[in-house]
């Protein structure tokens, strides 16, 4: 990893690799029965959050493919149609399951807001704002994600390349500023649902995000 990180004084020092601290076996659940992956835990991130990675696959890939998901609980847990977030989780374990790969699980709610900001955003959209909009009116940039975290746990895994499972293309620029070789991207499935084709649309317009929206419903 070749990235810096600037401090108040504006010394720079390298972004370290970090540090697996537990490394636990877990049956997860997939469209296809349960599968075991490992679980792990990291040390010397540079955010000091508990960010987790799931790795499957007997033998580590030279170039794995690689799903960065953002924490979204009320996505990811309760099946919110909001937002496109479960579909995308249960795609990627689904894939990664099948093929071998890492899901890094960064708890950055709400695109680093947090889960009670994202939850009055959500009050701001139901008066006509869209994603991106409700955040600054809150006086949030629009997405406050670092991905440095997931840099770091790549190379505590000694991954340096990956093959990225993502339509933003926040995430494969910010890896590839922290040192890390992105060799290709792959899009998720475009998971429309009756509440979340504004939020889709405002992502693909707004952030550049490569989803592919079908045609709405005729009335
Ligand atoms: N602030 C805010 N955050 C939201 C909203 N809807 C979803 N989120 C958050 O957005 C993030 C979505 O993360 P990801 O699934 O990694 O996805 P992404 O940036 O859309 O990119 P890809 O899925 O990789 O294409 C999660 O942290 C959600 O909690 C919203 O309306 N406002
Ligand atoms: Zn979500």
């Amino acid at each position: 990893m070749s990235s810096t990180i600037p401090t108040a004084a504006g010394y720079r020092y390298p972004l370290l690799p970090g540090k697996i601290r537990a490394d636990v076996p877990v049956p997860v659940e997939t469209g296809a029965g349960t599968v075991t992956a490992r679980m792990m835990s990291f040390t010397g991130l540079v955010d000091g959050r508990e960010h987790i990675a799931l790795v499957f696959g007997e033998r580590q890939q030279e170039v794995p493919l690689v799903r960065v998901h953002s924490e979204c609980l009320t996505g990811d847990v309760f099946g919110s149609g909001r937002c496109d977030c479960g579909p995308q989780l249960r795609e990627a374990i689904d894939l990664l399951a099948a093929q071998g790969g890492i899901l890094l699980y960064l708890r950055q709610e709400g695109r680093g807001i947090g889960l009670y900001n994202k939850l009055d955003a959500y009050i701001l959209q139901d008066s006509g704002l869209d994603t991106f909009e409700a955040n600054r009116k809150l006086n949030f940039a629009d997405d406050l994600r670092d991905y440095r975290p997931a840099a770091q746990m790549l190379a505590a895994l000694s991954v340096t390349a990956v093959k990225l499972l993502t339509n933003n293309p926040d995430k494969a620029r910010q890896l590839t500023d922290s040192g890390m070789e992105v060799r290709s991207t792959r899009t998720t499935g475009a998971f429309v649902s009756g509440s979340n084709r504004g939020y889709l649309t405002a992502k693909r317009e707004v952030a550049g995000h490569r989803i592919e929206l079908p045609d709405a419903e005729p009335l």
